[in-house]
């Protein structure tokens, strides 16, 4: 039975819930930098910019930093991107070992079309490279042999990269739904800051009316920008500023410390990036130093920001380095000793060459950006961040974004910001504003067809260029293998595959070769991939933040998009918070309802097949074995070819021990999950939110029913017949 769109869809998960009018769709609607050392060129050069901008802005156009506005009259203008942007051409791998193939893909295909006894033709695969994965450790040891092995791709940092992951896995999957997304229904955070935060804040940041200029008229030639700079963005199609770069350019170019955020796909790269490469050019020029930092928190972020960046940078002489975990550190090496302007990161990275290398001098560091910052401040991020903030110097530019970011100031001066401007453009939790977020409720009972209603809506009605994401790396594979079973061409992305899998996996979605990418929350921040129809959540995730994230691949840069998620009884929590806020919002939001029978049966398919997929995992483990010693056989003979060389080289040091890192992974986890149990026994006495808390997460482990929330109570106007409709159809 063909899929319906009820448009009167509700954000409840409860069956005696009723179905609310008002949800029905919505059819949507710091004081100069005194301080800081800057040479004389340098300071002119700002000051002719400041005068140029308030001169066109004039004081009486100055907008409140924090009016959580969105500004309504700007559109991307994406009528003729051609040479833009949107044709995003590589990941800048010059050097390092990218294969074409469909790796990570091809091998299942593979296997699939062997099974199927079809002549298929497969593109070549690489086997996977994650021998950390299968024992879960990294050896600290193993970077040793990179000068030695082209293939050396692992690296220590690796851990850090695949956490982001990792975080989200495995065992913690359970924890996750009974405890952090409660904090994603209850209005925490924000929301919920008392007096003694805003008046924190207050102090902390800087009075924003004396430092925000005006957004309105604003252009990049009103920004005073160089030449080379117009000319870059001219050329990537940039005819003018969003509202977030219009906010960050001008006051990022004064060299003050910014807090920025805005929706995502709002353009926060190159509302950093401009104002970098425009002070950049003003640099002296005798001696090479490393001048910048940009650091994120997964290596496919850091490629797609290195990518973009060199195209703003196109008519400059501004020259780009890597410090990104995962890719050969031989060929990064070389870049650094050549002291580029600016170096993009991962953390992990940054820290083995800032230890090990001596190539790689930091001292002279005047700008840091954090990108993805609350993720940043996380927990598992946490010794690292500590680490590099307390070696790069301290007098310098710092600027952190995200389109889900934290004004916690208890957060925030770890970071060593310095009066910082707090540049919000829209209202917290927002969407983008061209997304369209479905729902598909699946009653109590249906979750166990949560697979046949995947498999309904992706043979159905999201059929191409979909992004669906997985809270479990293995769940994300097996149903990779029944896609490719049932003939969906799909690629994954996830921690346990290579760097250069998963490169190759974006680069097959990218391109159209796959129709569907199946990811965990490894994707679910930053990656820009053009034309993204739809973003389908099979399960929710753990937080509302990262459901944004997640629904913000879709729906960039003024485009339209649609989310979907599979609604079950452990999805509410998220599922209501993120209602609340469209609500909030005016975004539109609907429910899908599929018929239980299409469900059903693609369920009965899929279950099937489970005798199939178990041989595709034995085979698959078989071959991974079979390349893990051949792997071990070329290390050893490596090793033994130059023994000489290896032993000469200094032995390399980290600044963690195995230890510690499994303590930061822990705290991380702990601080995605909630509190752990451990926690509430130590404190003794706990606070009335945190019974409730526990209480709930008690009676939701007992299947006891779900409360209705503050919010949910006014969904209360429906017609009379239609909630005698609903009341039935719970008996
Ligand atoms: N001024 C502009 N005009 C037109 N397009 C732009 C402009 N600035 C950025 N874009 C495009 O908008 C898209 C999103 O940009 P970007 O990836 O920087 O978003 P973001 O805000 O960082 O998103 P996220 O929060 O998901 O990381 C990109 O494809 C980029 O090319």
């Amino acid at each position: 039975m063909a899929p319906m769109i009820d448009d009167d869809f509700i954000g409840t998960l409860s069956d005696t819930e009723d179905i609310p009018d008002e949800l029905q769709e919505a059819a949507v609607s710091a004081p100069t930098n005194a301080k800081r050392k800057r040479d004389d060129k340098k300071q002119n050069a700002m000051k002719k910019r400041k005068t140029a901008t308030a001169a066109v802005s004039g004081e009486d156009e100055r907008v409140d930093a924090d009016d959580g506005e969105m500004l309504s009259d700007f559109e991307f203008d994406n009528s003729d991107r051609t040479g833009a942007m949107g044709d995003f051409d590589g990941w800048a791998l010059e050097g390092d070992k990218a294969d074409d193939g469909l790796a990570g893909m091809a091998d299942i295909d593979a296997m699939v079309a062997r099974r199927r006894g079809t002549t298929q033709k497969v593109e070549n695969g690489v086997e996977s490279d994650d021998s950390e994965d299968e024992d879960g450790s990294e050896n600290e040891d193993e970077s040793e042999e990179a000068g030695s092995d082209e293939d050396d791709d692992e690296d220590d940092d690796e851990a850090n990269e695949a956490d982001e992951d990792d975080a989200q896995d495995e065992e913690q999957v359970e924890e996750v739904s009974n405890s952090k997304d409660q904090d994603a229904g209850s209005d925490s955070g924000e929301d919920e800051e008392d007096a003694a935060e805003v008046a924190k804040r207050n102090a902390f940041f800087a009075p924003e009316d004396k430092t925000v200029v005006s957004t309105t008229d604003s252009s990049f030639t009103s920004m005073s920008l160089s030449r080379p700079i117009l000319k870059g963005l001219s050329s990537v199609g940039f005819s003018s500023p969003t509202p977030i770069q219009a906010k960050a350019i001008p006051v990022a170019l004064e060299g003050k410390d910014i807090v920025g955020g805005a929706v995502t796909g709002s353009g926060k790269t190159a509302a950093f990036m401009i104002p970098i490469l425009e002070r950049l050019l003003y640099r002296p020029k005798k001696v090479a130093t490393i001048r910048v930092a940009v650091l994120m928190p997964t290596r496919e972020l850091a490629l797609q920001c290195l990518a973009v960046s060199k195209k703003l940078a196109a008519f400059t002489d501004i020259t780009f380095g890597r410090a990104i975990g995962g890719l050969n550190s031989r060929e990064q090496e070389k870049e650094l000793k050549l002291r580029p302007d600016i170096v993009i990161a991962t953390p992990g990275r940054f820290i083995d060459f800032m230890r090990n290398s001596s190539s790689f001098q930091v001292d002279k560091i005047e700008i840091m950006v954090l990108d993805e910052a609350d993720r940043m401040l996380e927990d598992g991020f946490a010794d690292e961040l500590n680490e590099i903030l307390n070696t790069i110097p301290k007098s310098r530019q710092t600027m952190l974004f995200s389109a889900t970011m934290t004004s916690r100031i208890d957060d925030l001066v770890r970071v060593g910001l310095q009066r910082p401007v707090r540049l919000m453009v829209d209202a917290q939790k927002a969407s983008a504003s061209g997304l369209v977020q479905e729902f598909v409720r699946l009653r109590p009972g249906r979750e166990k067809s949560r697979l046949g209603y995947l498999m309904h809506l992706c043979s159905e009605i999201h059929t191409n260029r979909v992004i669906i994401f997985f809270r479990q790396k293995k769940e994300a594979h097996r149903v990779r293998i029944i896609f490719a079973l049932c003939g969906l061409k799909a690629a994954e992305l996830h921690g346990s595959m290579s760097q250069e899998q998963r490169i190759n996996a974006i680069e097959s979605f990218r391109s159209g070769r796959a129709s569907f990418l199946l990811a965990t929350d490894l994707a679910s921040r930053g990656l820009d991939i053009k034309g993204i129809d739809t973003v389908i959540n099979y399960e929710a995730p753990q937080t509302h933040e990262i459901y944004l994230h997640r629904v913000g691949r879709t729906a960039r840069a003024g485009r339209t998009g649609v989310s979907c998620t599979l609604a079950a009884e452990p999805d509410r929590k998220v599922i209501k918070a993120a209602v609340k806020a469209a609500k909030q919002h005016g975004a539109s939001v609907r429910q899908r309802t599929v018929d239980p029978k299409d469900a059903d049966t693609w369920q009965a398919k899929c279950d099937a097949l489970a005798d199939e997929v178990e041989d595709i995992l034995r085979e698959e483990k078989e071959e991974k074995v079979l390349a893990q010693t051949e792997r071990t056989i070329a290390r050893a003979e490596n090793i033994e070819k130059y023994e000489d060389e290896i032993k000469s080289r200094p032995k390399k040091t980290w600044f963690e021990s195995e230890k510690d890192k499994l303590a930061a992974k822990k705290r991380g986890a702990e601080q995605l999950n909630g509190p752990a149990d451990a926690k509430r026994e130590k404190k003794g006495k706990l606070s009335n939110k945190q019974k409730k808390k526990l209480q709930d997460r008690d009676e939701r482990r007992e299947g006891q029913t779900w409360k209705k929330g503050k919010d949910m109570r006014g969904l209360r106007s429906l017609p009379k017949d239609t909630k005698k409709k609903k009341k039935k159809s719970t008996k």
